[in-house]
């Protein structure tokens, strides 16, 4: 039986770090899938054969034998509650990162080590230590800001669900083999992902795994999700400053500023959620065609701008970005780090009645810099599964 489940990147268009303080924020998906491709053979004796992951995208592959992991997850392997995930315990974690370091990781790879946790808890926990394999393959950057791991989470979340018979496709997304989970089910899934999600990032606000699940724009304040009717979609360059980075720790380097100087910290948190608040209604607004497409992209461009002048003050800024900033600003095009900051993505806003010419010239002089440039479609499908 082959199972595949693929699920979307993301932009954050404000309110990032802000949301994890209980700020509201607003993100879309994106064009740029992580998949997921579960293999189980029929099933056998218990504890015989190995459970086996394939990072294709960073060439590895790595599996442990089933008795093995019986052995030091015991508990953890006999199926969890799957209705009602329950959170991954400081004990399994650590046996899960003993598991995880019979494998040699190549140094410079070893951020990979956090995916590979999040698999074997979310692999283990739905389906118990039967024998199976994993392809994953990304067209997201990893690491990057575009909401990769919660791409992986829910994509490995859908395919495992999908096979342990709790969830299962509604409708098909028209003109592909893709099919679409009803809302029950995908609230399901979005709880397990967001699981893996906290043993990647730490302390997640749940947005990036929400988007990936559900699609579309929405606006996210603790934990509550509204979708945002957003008509016609922005347009956004997408510039991937090529510098690596890591959300646990940028999240983690937030709060600990946020503890140095609480007053202040609390008030540029509460400007964030001002600015992700009025952009909704913009969003909204621009839907019912009572504000014009011009007036709609001044009015998104300069809160990002703000938005981005308070995500210096929460120190995740880059001299990396703000070469994307300066670049852009003499095209007078307003742009913002999308994601955990400290390198990763930046977002440009693409007015409508900008020339292809200026866009051209602004995507050379990033390039210039050594930097990725790349359109993304915003606010599509989100987690979608095929069963072959
Ligand atoms: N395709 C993948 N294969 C294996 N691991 C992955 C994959 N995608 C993401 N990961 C895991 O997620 C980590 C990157 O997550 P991180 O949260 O730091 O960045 P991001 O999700 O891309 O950006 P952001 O959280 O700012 O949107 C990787 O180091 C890896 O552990
Ligand atoms: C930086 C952050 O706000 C967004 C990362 O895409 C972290 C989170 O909300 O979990
Ligand atoms: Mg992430």
């Amino acid at each position: 039986m082959e199972i595949r489940a693929r699920a979307p990147g993301k932009i954050i268009l404000a309110g990032e770090h802000a949301v994890v303080h209980g700020s509201s924020a607003v993100a879309a998906a994106i064009d740029l899938y992580t998949q997921s491709s579960l293999h189980l053979p029929p099933s056998g004796e218990d504890g015989a054969g190995v459970v086996e992951v394939d990072l294709t995208d960073s060439c590895l592959a790595f599996s442990w034998p089933c008795s093995r992991l019986l052995e030091a997850l015991g508990e953890t392997c006999r199926k969890a509650e799957l209705q009602a995930p329950r959170p991954c315990s400081p004990e399994e974690l650590a046996a899960i990162a003993k598991l995880v370091e019979l494998h040699e990781i190549p140094e410079a790879k070893i951020w990979l080590s956090a995916g590979l946790s999040a698999f074997l808890y979310l692999y283990t926990s739905i389906l118990g230590c039967r024998p199976g394999k994993v392809v994953v393959s990304s067209g997201l950057p990893m690491g990057a800001g575009l909401g990769s791991s919660a791409a992986f989470s829910v994509s490995l979340s859908g395919a495992l669900l999908t096979a342990a018979g709790v969830v299962c496709a509604e409708g098909v997304v028209g003109g592909t083999e893709w099919q679409l989970l009803g809302k029950d089910h995908l609230e399901l899934v979005n709880t397990w992902a967001f699981q893996g999600e906290k043993i990647i990032h730490g302390k997640p606000s749940g947005i990036d795994n929400a988007v990936s699940t559900f699609g579309s724009m929405i606006k996210f304040k603790k934990g509550e999700l509204t979708n945002l009717k957003s008509g016609n979609p922005v347009k956004m360059l997408i510039t991937d400053t090529r510098v690596g980075r890591n959300t646990k720790a940028l999240v983690a380097g937030v709060s600990e500023r946020a503890s140095r100087h609480p007053d202040a910290m609390a008030s540029v948190f509460h400007a964030v959620n001002t600015i992700s608040e009025e952009l909704s209604s913009i969003v909204e607004l621009a839907a019912t065609d009572e504000i014009s497409m011009t007036s709609k992209e001044e009015k998104l461009a300069e809160l990002m701008e703000m938005n981005q002048g308070l995500l210096q003050c929460m120190g995740v800024s880059h001299s990396s970005i703000e070469t994307v900033l300066r670049s852009t600003l003499k095209y007078n095009l307003v742009s913002k780090l999308t994601g955990a900051g400290g390198g990763g993505c930046v977002l440009t806003l693409i007015p409508t009645l900008l020339s292809k010419l200026v866009l051209e010239k602004v995507t050379t002089e990033l390039e210039s810099h050594g930097f990725r440039c790349f359109k993304v479609e915003v606010g599509g499908q989100g987690l979608q599964t095929h069963r072959g």
